[in-house]
């Protein structure tokens, strides 16, 4: 109880704020309209058992009036922060789910994590899939279809060891990497300075995971980047950025306005890139076994020739697997570099493990990346900072939980405010500094887990994890180790936008400034 009412003042994107839990009238720079409904007071929390009835609400009016005239339509991570500050660390959020917004209080409820866990409705999505008679993936599919469907797909890409077998495949995405760098900044004026690091970083990413997915090379790295995968890429773009018109609109609507029919047609470009790619993968396998030679490969030959998926499943969640591969693993890395650049002693701290640590004229080996403490808290307090998912949900559909003193009846929706969560001040002190000691094993007290769990949580969580980790360490390295990056003198501070996943608000620009480091291929 003393933790619901601790009170202080923390600084918050250049803005203090009022940091309380319980009952309270925040002062913050945005000039906050007080909720109809009354938070919790300390009586009531007393006062057991209580039920949903009793939390604090956002009515549906209120929520509107901040996403569209306070601005937060873009900052819903910040609204996170607002709303903890009115309401306290649990409460009703206009969308009838229950927020919470401290590690305790995620914890309590990933606790009663059941066999098959549900996040949410999903049918937007699989409307799509139905209509073209694709099956489910990962995110769309729920329940025993989803567990047998994750059992297949853990397979070679879940556990550590699976992952350490692409170190060779990532790393050569990496050289490649680091040689357009090289060249980007050879054309630059200064002849050291890349600009939108954020639009090199997405092109790393979706050659990255398609490498791994599909056994191929896209080409996303050459200078011309071939027709197909641009299409590729913008048809990602048109699905995302007409996705939030679409949940708005009624089905009756769709034929007035062009969402639905530009929607559908980002899923067309998705699906018919990932399906071209996984037919051609059919066909060598078939000729494969026609000549009665052994079929051998990595994921896509594993799903499509040791697994009981039928192609149509396939299709599901390869698209899936690449939709969720890309815009993640891309921004942290952006957020990386960008912390990195503005710090440096840091920086130099990072410099000094990675060239210590391998010898200079070779890469270095998933176990050796993986190993390195520094260089995994970089990755760590990147996504404690910018939780590129910062929020996500559960629902406990088989049975009625207590969940911070309060009773909710079963299917209850749960919503987890993940950037409150990791900004939260008791948990993270100076929560918006930079400072990847946090999570070092030293010796110093370790956070609680449950204050930063970015790859989500338990048997439900990214699968695509292991992966994503090789390969930001592993491009990490290998820039620290050829450059200094240094921040560009007319971009100023950086914040952070919610575009389904947290983006900068501005373009990163960066100087590499070289090491002369002996392996620079
Ligand atoms: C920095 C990189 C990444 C972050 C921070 C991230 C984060 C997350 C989070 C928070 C979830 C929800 C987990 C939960 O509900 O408990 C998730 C699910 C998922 N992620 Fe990732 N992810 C990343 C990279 C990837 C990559 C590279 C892949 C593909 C190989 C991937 C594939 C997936 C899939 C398929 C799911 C849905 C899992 C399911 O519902 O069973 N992710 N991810």
């Amino acid at each position: 109880m003393a933790a619901l009412l601790s009170c202080r003042v923390v600084r918050m994107n250049g803005s203090w704020w009022l940091h309380r839990s319980v009952a309270v009238a925040p002062v913050c720079s945005r000039g906050v309209r007080r909720s109809s409904s009354s938070p919790a007071t300390l009586s009531a929390v007393q006062d057991k058992p209580q039920t949903m009835k009793d939390l604090p609400q956002v009515s549906l009016l209120e929520l509107l009036y901040r996403l569209i005239f306070q601005g937060f339509h873009n900052r819903m991570h910040e609204l996170q922060i607002y709303e903890k500050q009115l309401y306290g660390p649990i409460y009703r959020n206009g969308m009838k789910s229950v927020a919470v917004n401290t590690p305790k209080l995620l914890e309590e409820i990933l606790r009663h994590e059941e066999k098959f866990p549900c996040r949410g409705d999903m049918s937007l999505w699989k409307e799509y899939r139905d209509m073209r008679g694709f099956g489910y993936g990962p995110f769309t599919e729920e329940g025993e279809e989803w567990y047998n469907l994750r059992v297949a797909l853990n397979k070679r890409m879940l556990h550590p060891k699976d992952s350490a077998q692409y170190g060779g495949v990532i790393n050569d995405v990496v050289v490649d990497f680091t040689k357009k760098i090289r060249y980007l900044r050879q054309c630059s004026p200064t002849g050291e300075s890349v600009t939108d690091m954020a639009n090199e970083l997405y092109l790393f990413s979706l050659e990255g995971i398609a490498s791994i997915l599909f056994e191929t090379r896209l080409g996303s790295l050459e200078k011309e980047i071939p027709a197909g995968t641009q299409e590729f890429i913008n048809s990602i773009a048109q699905m995302f950025s007409n996705s939030m018109a679409v949940m708005v609109v009624p089905k009756w609507g769709r034929n007035l306005l062009p969402h639905w029919r530009r929607y559908i047609a980002g899923w067309e470009g998705i699906f018919s890139f990932a399906k071209e790619l996984i037919d051609k993968k059919m066909e060598a396998i078939q000729q494969r076994i026609d000549n009665n030679q052994d079929v051998e490969g990595e994921y896509l030959t594993y799903l499509l020739s040791k697994t009981q998926m039928s192609t149509k499943d396939v299709y599901g969640s390869i698209a899936e697997l690449l939709l969720a591969g890309v815009d993640t693993t891309s921004n942290t890395l952006t957020w990386a570099l960008y912390q990195l650049s503005k710090n440096p002693v840091i920086q130099d701290r990072l410099y000094e493990e990675v060239s210590t640590l391998v010898p200079a004229d070779r890469n270095p080996t998933a176990a050796e990346v993986t190993g390195m403490p520094y260089l995994k808290a970089v990755i760590k307090e990147t996504l404690r900072m910018y939780p590129v998912v910062s929020m996500n949900a559960r629902i406990i559909t088989e049975k009625s939980v207590m969940i911070g003193g309060y009773h909710f009846p079963k299917k209850t929706p749960f919503f987890f405010c993940h950037y409150a969560i990791s900004h939260d001040e008791d948990t993270f002190p100076d929560s918006f500094m930079f400072k990847p000691e946090r999570w070092l094993r030293d010796g110093r007290v370790r956070p609680n887990p449950f204050g930063s769990i970015p790859f989500g949580f338990g048997v439900r969580g990214c699968v695509g994890r292991r992966i994503a980790e090789l390969e930001m360490y592993l491009l990490l390295f290998q820039l620290i180790r050829q450059f200094e990056i240094k921040p560009d003198p007319t971009i100023g501070e950086l914040k952070s936008i919610n575009r389904t996943v947290l983006i900068p608000d501005n373009q990163l620009n960066l100087h590499f400034v070289d090491r002369h480091c002996k392996n620079t291929f």
